[in-house]
Protein backbone atom coordinates (compact mmCIF):
# COMPACT_ATOMS: atom_id res chain seq x y z
CA UNK A 1 0.00 0.00 0.00
CA UNK A 2 2.82 2.31 0.65
CA UNK A 3 4.83 1.98 -2.15
CA UNK A 4 1.17 2.85 -4.25
CA UNK A 5 0.43 5.74 -2.49
CA UNK A 6 4.18 7.23 -3.08
CA UNK A 7 4.42 5.98 -6.53
CA UNK A 8 0.75 7.60 -6.91
CA UNK A 9 2.44 10.85 -5.41
CA UNK A 10 5.35 10.61 -7.70
CA UNK A 11 7.09 10.49 -4.66
CA UNK A 12 8.92 7.40 -5.67
CA UNK A 13 11.05 4.73 -4.32
CA UNK A 14 13.96 7.00 -3.00
CA UNK A 15 11.41 8.55 -0.06
CA UNK A 16 10.91 6.07 2.06
CA UNK A 17 7.97 5.92 5.52
CA UNK A 18 8.66 8.15 8.40
CA UNK A 19 10.31 10.69 5.67
CA UNK A 20 9.49 13.98 5.13
CA UNK A 21 9.44 15.09 1.34
CA UNK A 22 12.33 17.38 0.57
CA UNK A 23 10.13 21.15 0.49
CA UNK A 24 11.33 24.22 -0.42
CA UNK A 25 9.56 27.71 0.16
CA UNK A 26 6.94 27.49 -3.08
CA UNK A 27 5.98 24.01 -2.20
CA UNK A 28 3.74 21.62 -0.09
CA UNK A 29 5.21 20.06 2.58
CA UNK A 30 4.29 16.25 3.02
CA UNK A 31 5.10 13.91 6.10
CA UNK A 32 3.90 10.10 5.70
CA UNK A 33 3.96 7.88 8.24
CA UNK A 34 2.74 4.47 8.49
CA UNK A 35 2.38 2.57 11.92
CA UNK A 36 1.46 -0.78 11.99
CA UNK A 37 -1.36 -1.50 14.78
CA UNK A 38 -0.11 -4.98 15.85
CA UNK A 39 -3.90 -5.48 18.18
CA UNK A 40 -5.92 -4.35 15.43
CA UNK A 41 -3.61 -5.15 12.78
CA UNK A 42 -4.24 -2.30 10.64
CA UNK A 43 -2.26 0.55 9.16
CA UNK A 44 -2.73 3.96 9.77
CA UNK A 45 -1.87 6.47 7.51
CA UNK A 46 -1.29 9.75 9.15
CA UNK A 47 -0.70 13.19 6.16
CA UNK A 48 0.00 16.40 7.53
CA UNK A 49 0.01 18.87 5.07
CA UNK A 50 1.98 22.61 5.56
CA UNK A 51 0.98 24.43 2.40
CA UNK A 52 3.22 27.57 2.17
CA UNK A 53 1.57 30.21 0.61
CA UNK A 54 4.18 31.85 -1.71
CA UNK A 55 4.24 30.79 -4.90
CA UNK A 56 0.18 31.66 -4.72
CA UNK A 57 -0.68 28.24 -6.62
CA UNK A 58 -3.24 26.80 -5.18
CA UNK A 59 -2.91 23.59 -3.18
CA UNK A 60 -3.32 19.70 -4.29
CA UNK A 61 -5.99 17.31 -2.72
CA UNK A 62 -5.12 14.05 -1.89
CA UNK A 63 -6.57 10.89 -1.51
CA UNK A 64 -5.70 8.05 0.62
CA UNK A 65 -7.15 4.85 1.23
CA UNK A 66 -5.60 2.41 3.31
CA UNK A 67 -6.50 -0.69 3.61
CA UNK A 68 -5.30 -3.86 5.37
CA UNK A 69 -6.54 -7.74 6.39
CA UNK A 70 -8.65 -7.03 9.42
CA UNK A 71 -9.35 -3.29 8.99
CA UNK A 72 -11.57 -0.96 7.37
CA UNK A 73 -10.42 0.69 4.38
CA UNK A 74 -10.30 4.75 5.49
CA UNK A 75 -9.94 7.64 3.20
CA UNK A 76 -8.38 10.65 5.22
CA UNK A 77 -8.37 13.81 3.00
CA UNK A 78 -9.84 13.47 -0.74
CA UNK A 79 -8.55 14.54 -3.76
CA UNK A 80 -5.99 14.13 -6.45
CA UNK A 81 -2.51 12.81 -5.76
CA UNK A 82 -1.13 15.75 -7.10
CA UNK A 83 1.54 17.94 -5.15
CA UNK A 84 2.38 21.62 -5.75
CA UNK A 85 5.24 20.75 -7.57
CA UNK A 86 3.64 18.66 -10.20
CA UNK A 87 1.34 21.50 -10.92
CA UNK A 88 4.43 23.76 -11.16
CA UNK A 89 6.56 21.28 -13.62
CA UNK A 90 3.05 20.73 -15.91
CA UNK A 91 2.40 24.60 -15.63
CA UNK A 92 5.91 25.20 -16.85
CA UNK A 93 5.93 22.61 -19.93
CA UNK A 94 3.03 23.50 -20.90
CA UNK A 95 4.50 27.46 -21.48
CA UNK A 96 7.66 26.05 -22.74
CA UNK A 97 6.13 23.64 -25.22
CA UNK A 98 4.96 25.74 -28.20
CA UNK A 99 8.25 27.18 -28.10
CA UNK A 100 9.84 24.03 -28.98
CA UNK A 101 8.23 23.83 -32.17
CA UNK A 102 8.63 19.07 -31.46
CA UNK A 103 12.24 19.23 -31.09
CA UNK A 104 13.80 16.46 -28.92
CA UNK A 105 14.96 16.88 -25.70
CA UNK A 106 18.62 15.29 -25.29
CA UNK A 107 18.81 14.57 -21.75
CA UNK A 108 23.07 14.48 -21.26
CA UNK A 109 25.20 13.77 -18.04
CA UNK A 110 26.90 11.45 -16.41
CA UNK A 111 25.81 8.01 -15.40
CA UNK A 112 23.42 7.95 -12.77
CA UNK A 113 22.70 11.78 -13.11
CA UNK A 114 19.09 10.80 -13.39
CA UNK A 115 18.36 11.49 -17.19
CA UNK A 116 16.17 8.80 -16.93
CA UNK A 117 14.12 9.26 -14.39
CA UNK A 118 13.84 12.79 -14.80
CA UNK A 119 13.49 12.16 -18.67
CA UNK A 120 10.29 9.85 -17.93
CA UNK A 121 8.64 12.78 -15.76
CA UNK A 122 9.27 15.52 -18.46
CA UNK A 123 8.01 13.41 -21.48
CA UNK A 124 4.83 12.87 -19.40
CA UNK A 125 4.02 16.29 -19.10
CA UNK A 126 5.26 17.84 -21.98
CA UNK A 127 3.37 15.04 -23.80
CA UNK A 128 6.45 13.60 -25.77
CA UNK A 129 7.67 10.38 -25.74
CA UNK A 130 10.18 8.81 -23.82
CA UNK A 131 13.15 7.23 -24.84
CA UNK A 132 16.67 5.81 -23.45
CA UNK A 133 19.47 5.62 -25.83
CA UNK A 134 21.01 2.63 -23.95
CA UNK A 135 17.64 0.59 -24.25
CA UNK A 136 17.58 1.06 -27.67
CA UNK A 137 21.37 0.05 -28.11
CA UNK A 138 20.47 -3.15 -25.98
CA UNK A 139 17.20 -3.69 -28.70
CA UNK A 140 19.27 -3.18 -31.76
CA UNK A 141 21.95 -6.18 -30.13
CA UNK A 142 19.00 -8.79 -30.10
CA UNK A 143 18.28 -7.68 -26.09
CA UNK A 144 21.98 -8.38 -24.98
CA UNK A 145 22.49 -5.85 -22.06
CA UNK A 146 24.84 -3.21 -22.23
CA UNK A 147 27.12 -4.64 -19.33
CA UNK A 148 27.01 -8.04 -21.92
CA UNK A 149 27.51 -5.20 -25.45
CA UNK A 150 31.38 -4.34 -23.81
CA UNK A 151 32.27 -7.61 -22.94
CA UNK A 152 31.55 -9.62 -25.69
CA UNK A 153 32.00 -6.75 -28.38
CA UNK A 154 34.25 -3.75 -26.81
CA UNK A 155 33.54 -0.69 -26.29
CA UNK A 156 34.07 0.65 -29.74
CA UNK A 157 30.61 -1.44 -31.22
CA UNK A 158 28.60 -0.06 -28.70
CA UNK A 159 30.05 3.48 -29.05
CA UNK A 160 29.14 2.77 -33.19
CA UNK A 161 25.37 1.84 -31.99
CA UNK A 162 25.32 4.57 -29.77
CA UNK A 163 26.35 6.84 -32.57
CA UNK A 164 23.99 5.07 -34.90
CA UNK A 165 20.92 5.01 -32.61
CA UNK A 166 21.14 9.03 -31.92
CA UNK A 167 21.50 9.01 -36.12
CA UNK A 168 17.99 7.39 -36.21
CA UNK A 169 16.45 9.21 -33.39
CA UNK A 170 17.56 12.72 -35.08
CA UNK A 171 14.87 12.81 -37.69
CA UNK A 172 12.14 12.06 -35.21
CA UNK A 173 10.37 14.91 -33.09
CA UNK A 174 8.82 15.05 -29.26
CA UNK A 175 10.76 12.87 -27.33
CA UNK A 176 12.61 13.12 -24.62
CA UNK A 177 15.92 10.67 -24.65
CA UNK A 178 17.87 10.09 -22.19
CA UNK A 179 21.53 9.62 -23.78
CA UNK A 180 24.21 7.33 -22.29
CA UNK A 181 26.61 8.75 -19.78
CA UNK A 182 29.68 9.17 -22.84
CA UNK A 183 27.42 9.80 -25.56
CA UNK A 184 29.18 13.77 -25.85
CA UNK A 185 32.61 12.62 -26.18
CA UNK A 186 31.66 12.04 -29.83
CA UNK A 187 31.39 15.13 -32.36
CA UNK A 188 29.12 13.68 -34.55
CA UNK A 189 26.71 12.21 -32.05
CA UNK A 190 26.66 16.20 -31.16
CA UNK A 191 25.79 16.82 -34.96
CA UNK A 192 22.56 14.73 -34.40
CA UNK A 193 21.62 15.57 -30.88
CA UNK A 194 21.56 19.25 -32.09
CA UNK A 195 18.69 18.44 -34.02
CA UNK A 196 16.90 18.87 -30.58
CA UNK A 197 17.55 20.56 -27.95
CA UNK A 198 20.37 18.96 -25.04
CA UNK A 199 20.37 19.37 -21.38
CA UNK A 200 23.32 18.70 -19.28
CA UNK A 201 22.00 17.46 -15.97
CA UNK A 202 24.72 18.66 -13.64
CA UNK A 203 25.32 16.42 -10.36
CA UNK A 204 28.26 16.71 -7.98
CA UNK A 205 30.34 13.19 -8.26
CA UNK A 206 30.12 12.65 -4.84
CA UNK A 207 26.41 11.99 -5.19
CA UNK A 208 26.95 10.15 -8.07
CA UNK A 209 28.89 7.73 -6.75
CA UNK A 210 26.23 7.88 -3.60
CA UNK A 211 23.61 6.68 -5.69
CA UNK A 212 25.54 3.99 -7.66
CA UNK A 213 26.61 2.45 -4.94
CA UNK A 214 23.65 2.22 -3.62
CA UNK A 215 21.88 0.49 -6.73
CA UNK A 216 25.47 -1.66 -7.64
CA UNK A 217 27.55 -0.80 -10.31
CA UNK A 218 26.98 -4.41 -12.73
CA UNK A 219 24.92 -2.61 -15.46
CA UNK A 220 27.27 -0.08 -15.74
CA UNK A 221 30.38 -1.53 -17.43
CA UNK A 222 32.75 2.09 -16.93
CA UNK A 223 32.42 1.29 -12.71
CA UNK A 224 31.97 -2.01 -12.23
CA UNK A 225 35.08 -2.77 -9.88
CA UNK A 226 36.24 -5.46 -8.45
CA UNK A 227 38.34 -5.23 -4.60
CA UNK A 228 37.78 -1.96 -2.74
CA UNK A 229 35.57 -0.16 -0.63
CA UNK A 230 32.62 0.77 -3.79
CA UNK A 231 31.94 3.92 -3.03
CA UNK A 232 35.72 4.84 -3.23
CA UNK A 233 36.13 3.07 -6.35
CA UNK A 234 33.25 3.99 -7.52
CA UNK A 235 34.12 7.81 -6.93
CA UNK A 236 37.95 7.42 -8.76
CA UNK A 237 36.09 5.90 -11.52
CA UNK A 238 34.07 9.06 -12.06
CA UNK A 239 36.37 11.35 -11.55
CA UNK A 240 38.53 10.09 -14.01
CA UNK A 241 35.53 9.98 -16.25
CA UNK A 242 34.64 13.24 -15.60
CA UNK A 243 38.06 14.49 -16.20
CA UNK A 244 37.96 12.86 -19.71
CA UNK A 245 34.36 14.50 -20.51
CA UNK A 246 33.42 17.53 -18.35
CA UNK A 247 34.10 19.83 -21.12
CA UNK A 248 31.77 17.95 -23.54
CA UNK A 249 29.07 18.49 -21.14
CA UNK A 250 29.30 22.01 -22.00
CA UNK A 251 28.18 21.64 -25.63
CA UNK A 252 24.49 21.30 -24.06
CA UNK A 253 22.29 24.07 -24.62
CA UNK A 254 21.55 24.44 -20.78
CA UNK A 255 22.44 23.29 -18.00
CA UNK A 256 21.06 22.27 -14.81
CA UNK A 257 22.82 21.95 -11.75
CA UNK A 258 21.43 19.95 -8.94
CA UNK A 259 24.07 22.15 -6.46
CA UNK A 260 21.92 25.42 -8.39
CA UNK A 261 18.60 23.76 -7.52
CA UNK A 262 19.58 23.22 -3.98
CA UNK A 263 20.66 26.27 -2.87
CA UNK A 264 17.78 27.64 -4.60
CA UNK A 265 15.37 25.78 -2.49
CA UNK A 266 18.01 25.99 0.94
CA UNK A 267 18.58 22.39 1.38
CA UNK A 268 22.13 22.04 2.36
CA UNK A 269 22.80 18.57 0.32
CA UNK A 270 21.92 17.86 -3.55
CA UNK A 271 20.64 14.73 -2.14
CA UNK A 272 17.36 16.64 -1.15
CA UNK A 273 16.62 17.74 -4.38
CA UNK A 274 13.80 15.27 -5.76
CA UNK A 275 13.54 14.35 -9.51
CA UNK A 276 10.42 16.77 -10.24
CA UNK A 277 12.37 19.70 -8.27
CA UNK A 278 15.32 18.91 -11.02
CA UNK A 279 12.67 18.77 -13.83
CA UNK A 280 10.79 22.00 -13.15
CA UNK A 281 14.61 23.45 -14.05
CA UNK A 282 14.34 22.10 -17.07
CA UNK A 283 11.94 23.96 -19.10
CA UNK A 284 13.25 27.27 -16.32
CA UNK A 285 16.39 26.83 -18.29
CA UNK A 286 14.89 26.54 -21.77
CA UNK A 287 12.46 30.13 -21.03
CA UNK A 288 15.42 31.75 -19.65
CA UNK A 289 17.47 31.29 -21.94
CA UNK A 290 14.53 32.14 -24.80
CA UNK A 291 13.83 35.19 -22.90
CA UNK A 292 17.24 36.37 -22.87
CA UNK A 293 17.89 35.51 -26.74
CA UNK A 294 14.66 37.61 -26.89
CA UNK A 295 16.22 40.27 -25.11
CA UNK A 296 19.39 40.30 -26.85
CA UNK A 297 17.87 40.11 -30.47
CA UNK A 298 15.02 42.94 -29.66
CA UNK A 299 17.93 45.38 -29.66
CA UNK A 300 18.79 44.69 -32.95
CA UNK A 301 15.04 44.11 -34.88
CA UNK A 302 11.60 44.57 -34.09
CA UNK A 303 9.79 41.41 -35.70
CA UNK A 304 9.94 38.35 -33.70
CA UNK A 305 8.78 34.64 -33.11
CA UNK A 306 8.88 32.45 -30.70
CA UNK A 307 10.12 29.66 -32.05
CA UNK A 308 13.27 27.97 -30.77
CA UNK A 309 16.46 27.60 -33.57
CA UNK A 310 19.39 25.33 -32.43
CA UNK A 311 22.70 25.25 -34.19
CA UNK A 312 23.42 22.14 -36.17
CA UNK A 313 26.65 21.78 -34.94
CA UNK A 314 27.89 22.24 -31.47
CA UNK A 315 29.66 25.74 -30.98
CA UNK A 316 32.40 25.26 -28.52
CA UNK A 317 32.86 29.35 -28.03
CA UNK A 318 30.38 29.09 -25.49
CA UNK A 319 31.43 25.55 -24.38
CA UNK A 320 32.34 26.97 -20.89
CA UNK A 321 29.23 29.01 -20.32
CA UNK A 322 26.58 27.54 -17.60
CA UNK A 323 23.51 28.24 -19.54
CA UNK A 324 24.60 28.46 -23.06
CA UNK A 325 22.48 30.43 -25.12
CA UNK A 326 21.56 28.34 -27.91
CA UNK A 327 17.98 28.67 -28.65
CA UNK A 328 16.91 31.75 -30.66
CA UNK A 329 14.41 33.62 -32.82
CA UNK A 330 13.51 33.29 -36.51
CA UNK A 331 12.89 36.31 -37.84
CA UNK A 332 9.79 36.12 -40.64
N1 LIG B 1 16.97 13.23 -7.64
C1 LIG B 1 17.36 12.01 -7.26
N2 LIG B 1 17.64 11.80 -5.98
C2 LIG B 1 18.05 10.59 -5.55
N3 LIG B 1 18.21 9.51 -6.37
C3 LIG B 1 17.94 9.68 -7.66
C4 LIG B 1 17.50 10.94 -8.18
N4 LIG B 1 17.32 10.79 -9.51
C5 LIG B 1 17.64 9.52 -9.81
N5 LIG B 1 17.99 8.84 -8.70
C6 LIG B 1 18.43 7.44 -8.61
O1 LIG B 1 19.74 7.35 -9.18
C7 LIG B 1 19.85 6.16 -9.94
C8 LIG B 1 20.22 6.52 -11.38
O2 LIG B 1 19.15 7.24 -11.96
P1 LIG B 1 18.85 7.17 -13.51
O3 LIG B 1 18.84 5.76 -13.99
O4 LIG B 1 17.63 7.99 -13.77
O5 LIG B 1 20.15 7.90 -14.06
P2 LIG B 1 20.75 7.90 -15.54
O6 LIG B 1 21.38 9.24 -15.69
O7 LIG B 1 19.69 7.55 -16.52
O8 LIG B 1 21.84 6.78 -15.42
P3 LIG B 1 22.65 5.99 -16.60
O9 LIG B 1 23.20 7.00 -17.55
O10 LIG B 1 23.73 5.28 -15.88
O11 LIG B 1 21.66 5.08 -17.23
C9 LIG B 1 18.53 5.44 -9.85
O12 LIG B 1 18.63 4.48 -8.83
C10 LIG B 1 17.55 6.52 -9.45
O13 LIG B 1 16.47 6.02 -8.70
O1 LIG C 1 29.21 6.86 -19.13
C1 LIG C 1 29.29 5.96 -20.01
O2 LIG C 1 30.22 5.90 -20.81
C2 LIG C 1 28.21 4.98 -20.11
C3 LIG C 1 26.99 5.23 -19.54
C4 LIG C 1 25.86 4.32 -19.64
O3 LIG C 1 24.66 5.08 -19.78
C5 LIG C 1 26.01 3.37 -20.82
O4 LIG C 1 25.82 4.07 -22.01
C6 LIG C 1 27.36 2.73 -20.80
O5 LIG C 1 27.46 1.98 -19.63
C7 LIG C 1 28.48 3.76 -20.88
Amino acid sequence: MEAKVLQSLHLSTWIGPDSTFPTNSNSMRLCTRFEKKRRVNMLKCSFEQTIKPAIGHRAAGLKISCTSQNSLASVLESGIYTTEEDLVLKKKSEEIEPCLSGRCIYLVGMMGSGKTTIGQILSEVLGYSFFDSDKLIEQSAGGTAVADIFKLHGEPFFRNNETEVLHKLSSMHRLVISTGGGAVVRPINWKYMNKGISVFIDVPLDALAQRLTAVGTESRPLLHHGAGDPYTQTLKRLSKLWEERSEAYTNAHVRVSLERIAAKLGHGDVCCVNPTQIAIEVPLSLSLSLSLSLSLSHTHTHTHTHTLVVKDEPDTRLGTHPNRRLPEEINP
